[in-house]
């Protein structure tokens, strides 16, 4: 249940249903109507008085199946228009069924009912939302009357989560076999309130011909790639991860790193620190090692000597001319048949190349697409991918698909709406994140994660995901008063619940 499907997949997915038998489209609506209908109910028993706002296509058609079903049960039900349905279409045979009242949009009064269904547009906006039904929206949602909307919130787009001309905000939105990426992209997750998926007759076995590439974050993306533990195991075996430190001044988010790193399992992390820092992490680190490293040579001699397999660069590090010098030396042994095979660019690592991406891109653009993962947030974004950012025409998931085209790396773009994309089209976004995790160091911590997963040889993509839920569920579990050294204590508690580690 984990895929999304664009409008167009889901278009796809209707007309393979169809063909595939035995329902024909106004079966699929029939059945998208008693979802609706059921799950309203259940909600609002107490509504007496309902409006259904039916636009001209599909998505009013289950507007009409609705209001019929639920004139049925002797609710007081009235459907506003101002378009039919095209004929002979299914939403035209579903308003010829509905025997109930019809008035324009024009006599609409969002204070005469206890509830609202939604059915003006779902899956086919397809330009801004104008005139009368924009002022409806607008005087719905400042008139506080629950909202139950079909598919989408109309105004949302199911492709971007972007919000054209107007958007109600739901209550509670009814979506059919699965959710799109409207339902899960920011302003749209929040435009959805509660979110139910319903079947609706469509076979999963459609997905095989349609094989989407975009999913919503949950371990079943990544549980059975997590890494697990043999009898026999050692602690270099199990993987060794680095983290370069920065100066006196910032040693912090390099701990933060290193104890997420230990904690998500690498068998050895070992913090690489230059001369003015080290007694200051000496004084902090226990089962974290440490090693002085100067010039560039003695941390890539170090990752060779003791078989490191990951590393984070970035976090507090300051020094961005070293990290020019450092990445390309890096991303070369990703290259050249030795252990090394993970590097997290995140924070400085990311503002360093600011002024010529280009030069991280060629670095990337030669070595194995998972050798290299990003984390930027949204400013750091617009640094490396500054065209990218700057397209309008762009959702948040495509802006991360092309970056990651772009760099030759897995792209974790941060926010409420984490997007991790891989360049060979995969893409995940993630849902259960909290704002709790807007505390400084809790980025350190997400970079850490991944490397040290990376450090246990977990694929690129699935370790990326999986470190964004993993922080956001220790998060979640935490709670108020969240900073980010919590995170990394909560993970024993995470892992264990999902039986991980
Ligand atoms: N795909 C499926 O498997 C199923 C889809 N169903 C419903 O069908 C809906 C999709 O139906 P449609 O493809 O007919 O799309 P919609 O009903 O969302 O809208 C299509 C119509 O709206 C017009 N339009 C789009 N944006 C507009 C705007 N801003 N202002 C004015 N007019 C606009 C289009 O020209 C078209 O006439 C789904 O959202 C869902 O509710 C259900 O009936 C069950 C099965
Ligand atoms: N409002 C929010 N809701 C959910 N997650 C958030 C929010 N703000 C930030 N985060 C998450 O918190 C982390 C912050 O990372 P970052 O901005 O790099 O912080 P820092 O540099 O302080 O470590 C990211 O994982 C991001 O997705
Ligand atoms: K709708």
């Amino acid at each position: 249940m984990h895929e999304l499907l664009t409008p167009r997949e889901m278009g796809e997915a209707d007309r393979l249903a169809i063909a595939a038998g035995p329902y024909d489209g106004y079966a699929l609506m029939r059945n998208a109507g008693v979802s609706i209908v059921g799950a309203l109910l259940e909600r609002f028993p107490d509504a007496g008085r309902i409006a259904v706002l039916c636009g001209p296509g599909n998505n009013g058609g289950d507007g009409y199946v609705a209001a019929k079903l639920l004139s049925e049960t002797g609710l007081a039900v009235a459907c506003f228009r101002n378009h039919a349905p095209r004929e002979n279409s299914a939403a035209f045979l579903a308003a010829a069924d509905y025997e109930g009242p019809v008035h324009s949009l024009e006599d609409f009064a969002a204070s005469e009912f206890d509830l609202i269904i939604d059915a003006f547009y779902g899956a086919g906006l397809a330009r801004s939302i104008e005139g009368i039904e924009r002022s409806i929206i607008d005087a719905v949602n400042a008139a506080n009357v629950p909202v139950v909307s079909v598919d989408l919130p109309s105004g949302i787009s199911g492709a971007s989560g972007a919000t054209l001309g107007a958007a109600f905000k739901a209550i509670l939105t009814v979506t059919f076999f699965r959710k799109k990426p409207g339902h899960v992209l920011q302003p749209g997750r929040d435009r959805c309130g509660e979110i139910l998926v319903t079947d609706i007759g469509i076979g999963e076995r459609v997905l095989d011909a349609i094989a989407p590439q975009c999913f919503e974050n949950t371990p079943h993306l990544w549980h059975q790639a997590f890494p697990t533990l043999s009898a026999d195991i050692h602690k270099y075996r199990r993987g060794h991860a680095v983290i370069f430190s920065g100066g006196l001044t910032a040693t912090g988010a390099t701990r933060l790193s290193a104890r997420a790193a230990a904690r998500i399992g690498a068998g050895a992390v070992t913090v690489l620190s230059p001369p003015d820092a080290l007694l200051v992490h000496a004084a902090h680190l226990t089962s974290i090692m440490l090693r002085r490293t100067e010039a560039v040579a003695d941390a890539v001699n170090f990752i060779r000597e003791r078989k490191v397999f990951s590393a984070v660069l970035g976090p507090g590090f300051g020094d961005f001319a070293r990290i020019r010098e450092l990445v390309p030396a890096l991303l070369d042994k990703c290259e050249t048949g030795e252990a090394f095979k993970g590097l997290v660019l995140d924070a400085d690592a990311l503002t360093a190349f600011e002024d010529d991406p280009d030069q991280l891109f060629r670095a990337a653009g030669e070595t194995d697409a998972n050798a290299l993962v990003l984390t930027p947030h949204e400013g750091e974004f617009h640094r490396l991918f500054g065209t990218i950012g700057a397209d309008q025409a762009l959702s948040k998931l495509e802006k991360a698909r092309h970056a990651s085209k772009r760099a030759n790396a897995i792209i974790i773009y941060k926010g409420p709406d984490t997007v991790i994309a891989a360049p060979d089209g995969r893409a995940a976004i993630n849902t259960n994140a909290t704002p709790l995790l807007a505390t400084a160091g809790s980025g350190d911590v997400l970079a850490g994660m991944v490397s040290g997963m990376l450090a246990q040889r977990m694929p690129t993509f699935e370790a990326a995901a999986a470190a964004v839920w993993l922080h956001a569920d220790a998060a979640k579990r935490f709670g108020p008063g969240l900073i980010a050294e919590d995170l990394p204590e909560m993970l024993p508690e995470v892992l264990a619940d999902l039986g991980l580690g």
